[in-house]
């Protein structure tokens, strides 16, 4: 099939920018850090600890804003401790000389969402986080600030990833209906889209244990990005259990990992992305709005049934969550070309045709 014009590159065409000089390492790249449709971006030697968070805006660089704010600095080169509640910022190995009709977004790798890791891109220049504007030239940096558990980092720790986009490529109602009817994206007998996007609700019904969820604990020991199956989930997460009614109460500032009640579903030559749910329906949130890979959920990459993970927090006020309540939706963009590698097919996949799983750092 003939790539489009309009959509998110595939794993081919990010590997083209880098031959191309649009996209630029100072070291050489991983071997799986080309994704279906996205680049995983790998922390630089040094964290900056700052005061507070802050937005460059159109006059600055960030360079400019860190003389300003930073507290101290910190080598990574051996890796170090970052704490909850503390902001850094660390220069990425990746850097980008966009052409001017290639724009860029990023979100959290799902894994850091899982943990609770709060990571934002910021650019020079930058009025918004995670955005990355058509044509932009320069440098990338993270902002980090863990929130539940303090966590271990290293020069080349992957928290964060990129899509790249030419021009429009999101799927309008009418097209994300029609899809729908014919491939299934998110398996509910009464499919709800609206606001662009298909509707995820919250299982809190459990599995045959009654396993809803589970909440993070206090005071944990840290938890490093780099390693899989470490940690003791009890460690680190209270399990919550279905009590009968099919509902939990959120307390405010807890973190919750949830589950969707539908299979979801982003067919090969798509890549979908979890919005938020409108805020104003009620004061909670899924935290950590994420890419959804292409392949994610196809049933010929051994996606069958998978959900999606939910990261859940609830602000200001303490709120009751029902079983079938709609947390989420999901966005749904055209890629200008199938990804040479699905989701789930020899990646090293961790999450296809998951039920509630927590990251891959911890063990059962
Ligand atoms: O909020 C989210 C975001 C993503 N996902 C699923 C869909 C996505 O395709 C998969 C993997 O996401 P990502 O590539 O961001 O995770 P990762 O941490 O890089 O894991 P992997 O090593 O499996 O790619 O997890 C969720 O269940 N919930």
């Amino acid at each position: 099939m003939m790539a489009r014009e309009t959509g998110i590159l595939a794993d081919r065409a990010i590997s083209a920018l880098f031959e191309t000089g649009r996209l630029i390492s100072e070291r050489e790249l991983d071997r799986d850090q080309i994704q279906p449709a996205s680049l995983d971006l790998r922390l630089g030697g040094k964290a900056f600890r700052v005061r507070a968070s802050f937005m460059p805006g159109p006059s600055h660089l960030v360079s400019d804003k860190l003389d300003r704010l930073s507290l101290h600095v910190i080598d990574l080169s051996e890796g170090a401790v970052l704490e909850t509640g503390c902001v850094y910022i660390v220069p990425l190995m990746e850097s980008l000389a966009l052409p001017a009709d290639m724009s860029a977004s990023a979100n959290p790798k799902s894994s850091t969402g899982r943990l609770d890791i709060f990571t934002r891109v910021i650019t020079d220049y930058a009025q918004e986080f995670d955005k990355i504007p058509s044509g932009y030239s320069g440098p990338l940096y993270l902002e980090i600030s863990p929130r539940t558990f303090p966590i271990v980092v290293r020069r080349g720790s992957r928290l964060s990833q990129i899509r790249f986009r030419v021009g429009q490529a999101l799927l309008g109602e009418p097209e994300l209906l029609k899809l729908h009817e014919s491939e299934t994206l998110v398996a509910s007998k009464l499919p709800n889209v609206s606001g662009g996007g298909i509707a995820l609700s919250i299982d809190l019904a459990g599995d045959k244990e009654g396993l809803i969820g589970y909440r993070g604990k206090h005071h944990t020991a840290v938890v490093d990005v780099d390693k899989k199956a470490q940690h003791d989930i009890y460690d680190f997460w209270e399990p919550l259990h279905s009590r009968g009614r099919n509902e939990l109460i959120l307390d405010p500032d807890e973190f919750y990992i949830l589950v969707s009640r539908e299979a979801v579903h982003v067919p090969p030559d798509y890549a979908a992305e979890m919005t938020p749910f409108d805020p104003l329906v009620g004061e909670f949130r899924v935290h950590y709005a994420g890419f959804f890979d292409p392949g994610f959920g196809h049933a010929p990459a051994g996606g069958r049934g998978s959900r999606a993970v939910l990261e859940v927090r609830s602000h200001e006020v303490p709120f009751i969550l029902e079983d079938g309540q709609i947390v989420g939706r999901l966005v749904y963009e055209h890629m200008q070309e199938k990804p040479a590698s699905l989701y789930g097919s020899g990646l090293g996949s961790n999450y296809q045709a998951q039920g509630l799983k927590l990251s891959k750092h911890f063990r059962i």
